[in-house]
């Protein structure tokens, strides 16, 4: 049998031992599963090919992955932006934690049996990538992040990845933690530049995955008071639920973004000084910018339409700072240390679980809200 040390992503595609599983039938219990979108907005398990470790290559056997919001969106819209467009089938799934099960040629750091978090965005590591020689490798232009298309993601059985794109996890740390560390970094990002100090009030508006992730860390790194805002009083409750202590605000929607703000001062006691936009909506990042401070800023993670419009003289007379963030570096240690060491606890954000011979269903359960899932995940 021909095994694959390449991350190409035709070399699976066009492998004769590619094939999408039918719908019902039972893979073989070792067989390489996947769960694939396609651009005929199709969710559906595939079989994969075996992989072998090339030299500086591990290979995991993937034991927990969280659906994210933008595996859903790649399956339902088939692109995100003008530059991540699903053109063939693809392997979805870039939140996963799981255990080395063989290492190729030059590995040393690894060993059979080790607990690791995957890094899913593998970039060039080139000297000549300015990027990546700066630290700043989110913006690698060569970036391998898997499940973007057309590289296939982790929520599959076995996975191949370079060795230094893995993270240890300690002992107190599970897997799903593991794969909780993805959306964890991307909001540890955003703190991190949004240079939030202790005391601080911060308002979080959105209280999806990236928004409670948000108030768990900036819950941890001392904002007081923290505000957060949903659309959902369910998505409220649970946020409550997760820190006590942290005050909501339910968005009405016959309300406009300055009214809503008003809202959120009152409960805030005054304007806050950091607002983290969890949400990407447009009527949302309003509704942040009236509720910051002279000299406030506003953190955008969410992400949305290609264009949208600020209310600029506002901006501009209040001093307000507007940033937003791409994905993440440098997080992940961080984030391992802070669920290790007991600061961040994620446990509670996995609503929902499936085998990964029932990931498809898991998808549909990720996709509606009627469910009241937060985090999806898949195990094996
Ligand atoms: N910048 C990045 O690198 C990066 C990485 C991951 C995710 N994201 C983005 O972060 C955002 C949040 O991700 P998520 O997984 O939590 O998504 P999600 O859709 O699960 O959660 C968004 C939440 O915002 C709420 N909401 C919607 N409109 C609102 C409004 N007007 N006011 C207040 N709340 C509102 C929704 O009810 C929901 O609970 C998405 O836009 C996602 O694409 C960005
Ligand atoms: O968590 C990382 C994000 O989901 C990705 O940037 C995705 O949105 C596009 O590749
Ligand atoms: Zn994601
Ligand atoms: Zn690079």
């Amino acid at each position: 049998m021909a095994f694959i040390q390449e991350y190409d992503p035709r070399k699976i595609l066009d492998h004769p031992d590619f094939r999408v599983l039918a719908e019902g039938e039972k893979p073989a219990p070792d067989a390489n599963i996947a769960a694939f979108y396609n651009p005929k907005h199709e969710v559906h398990l595939v079989q994969k090919p075996r992989l072998k470790p090339g030299p500086g290559q591990v290979l995991v056997h993937v034991r927990a992955t969280g659906i994210c919001g933008s595996d859903v969106h790649f399956w339902k819209h088939g692109r995100i932006g003008d530059s991540m467009i699903v053109t063939d089938e693809c392997g979805s799934g870039h939140e996963s934690a799981g255990e080395v099960l063989e290492v190729g040629e030059g590995v040393t750091q690894w060993k059979v049996g080790d607990r690791v978090a995957i890094e899913a965005g593998v970039p060039c590591s080139q000297p000549s990538c300015e990027f990546c020689r700066t630290g700043r490798y989110n913006a690698c232009p060569d970036v391998v992040f898997f499940s973007t298309p057309p590289f296939h993601g982790t929520l599959t059985r076995f996975h191949l990845h370079p060795a230094q794109w893995l993270h240890r996890l300690p002992d107190n740390v599970s897997f799903e933690e593991g794969a909780l560390c993805e959306p964890l970094a991307v909001a540890l990002a955003g703190i991190e530049r949004s240079d939030l100090r202790l005391g601080d009030p911060v308002l979080i508006c959105g209280a999806g995955p990236i928004g409670l992730v948000s108030l768990l860390s900036a819950r941890a790194a001392g904002a007081e008071p923290i505000v957060i805002t949903d659309l959902f009083q369910s998505r409220l409750d649970f946020a409550k639920s997760m820190v006590p202590g942290v005050r909501t605000v339910l968005i009405e929607r016959g309300l406009g973004p300055k009214e809503q703000a008003e809202k959120i001062k009152a409960v805030a006691d005054g304007n806050v000084k950091l607002a983290l936009e969890c949400t990407g909506v447009e009527s949302s990042i309003h509704t942040a910018i009236y509720s910051v401070k002279f000299g406030g800023k506003v953190f955008i993670i969410g992400v949305g339409k290609s264009e949208l419009t600020f209310p600029f003289m506002h901006l501009s007379a209040n001093e307000i700072d507007l940033s937003l963030q791409y994905r993440y570096a440098n997080q992940y240690p961080k984030a391992i240390r802070l669920v290790a060491g007991g600061l961040i606890n994620l446990k509670p954000l996995v609503t929902h679980r499936f085998k990964l011979e029932d990931a498809v269903s898991a998808f549909h359960v990720a996709a509606d809200p009627s469910q009241g899932a937060i985090k999806v995940q898949i195990t094996d």
